[in-house]
């Protein structure tokens, strides 16, 4: 008989996690897009519109790439139904998001996406769990991108059963890993989040009260509701996509985030970038309290010279 509040690291990384059918359309899109930030300041601007309207009609609207995250939020929301894992989803936090996009993503899909435990980690403080979900096209097999998501789940404690914490993983470390250069940034972005931006962005699927209710967030330790990383990233791969990429989003081919500290919404973001080869390091700060609360990189599949 297995207890229900205790961790079983082996009976989570088995764990086979049904393949699930998964749709969109173009005001999926347009209200991601709008929920990140796009045209906030200007809604002329002719590097975004496309990611919210198109004259050519609604068919036609961009699909921007981080909209690919979203193929992962429902199964980090299932996360209590996991056999073995034991965890109080009020102190979840996002950790890390790693997406590599395969092609550009049309707009409107029906997609497949299979889902598998990729790490399980035991930090004496806090657990980390990473899952992997592949997106295929339906109709035609084709993979549209890959997601690793990472949580951090402060309190889920003590299941290592050696002296050594318990660490699994199934892909190459380095592959997320990115340090933040100590020289002058190529280009700087400054942008405002608005004071309701969580309110907007849930509405693209990440329901968590955690960003909704002021009760919620106080007992998750914070002062009020918190902004998704998700959209926290949002706003950095757009400042890269605007500055580096000259508003070009099929440019970019793979996207890592770790998420260092917590954003309240209407926070002004201030994202410092680095050009190494075709890799865009990154780091993004919160203007207010000076810190740091986002870094990763943007691989690029090649540049503009009219962006450099
Ligand atoms: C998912 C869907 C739900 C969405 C929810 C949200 O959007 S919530 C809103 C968005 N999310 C947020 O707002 C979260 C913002 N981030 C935070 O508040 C903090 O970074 C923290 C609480 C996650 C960890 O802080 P801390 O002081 O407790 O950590 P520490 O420095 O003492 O390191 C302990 C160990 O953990 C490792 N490790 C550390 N950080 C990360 C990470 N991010 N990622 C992965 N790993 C991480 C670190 O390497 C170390 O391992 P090592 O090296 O010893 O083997």
């Amino acid at each position: 008989m297995s207890d229900d509040s205790v961790m079983n690291p082996e009976l989570v990384i088995n764990h086979k996690f049904p393949e699930v059918t998964h749709t969109y359309g173009e005001r999926d899109v347009a209200l991601y897009a709008l929920g990140i930030g796009a045209c906030a300041k200007d809604a002329l601007d002719d590097k975004e519109l496309k990611y919210v309207y198109h004259e050519d009609g609604q068919q036609s609207i961009k699909v921007f790439p981080t909209f690919a995250a979203l193929f992962s939020i429902g199964l980090t929301s299932q996360l209590s139904q996991l056999p073995g894992f034991a965890f109080d989803p009020r102190l979840l936090l996002h950790g890390q998001q790693y997406i590599e996009i395969y092609k550009p993503l049309p707009t409107n899909c029906l997609m497949q996406n299979k889902s598998s435990i990729v790490g399980l980690h035991d930090k004496g403080k806090a657990a980390i769990l990473e899952i992997e979900v592949v997106s295929y096209e339906k109709e035609t097999g084709e993979p549209l991108c890959m997601n690793r998501t990472t949580v951090y789940l402060r309190g889920a404690v003590g299941f290592s059963k050696s002296s050594q914490p318990y660490s699994f993983t199934k892909y190459p470390r380095d592959q997320t890993s990115s340090k933040t250069p100590k020289t002058q940034p190529f280009v700087v972005h400054e942008e405002c989040t608005q004071p309701a931006q969580a309110l907007l962005y849930r509405l693209s699927g990440d329901y968590n009260p955690l960003h909704s209710d002021p009760k919620i967030a106080e007992v998750a330790g914070f002062s009020r509701p918190i902004l998704h990383g998700l959209c926290t990233l949002g706003f950095a791969v757009r400042a890269i996509i605007k500055t580096i990429c000259n508003g070009d989003a099929n440019l970019v081919k793979a996207i890592s985030g770790r998420f260092l500290l917590h954003v309240y919404p209407g926070e002004t973001l201030i994202t410092e970038m680095w050009l190494q080869g075709l890799r865009v390091l990154y780091q993004t700060k919160v203007k207010e309290r000076n810190r740091a609360v986002l870094a990763g990189f943007v691989d690029l599949n090649q540049l503009r010279s009219s962006s450099l």
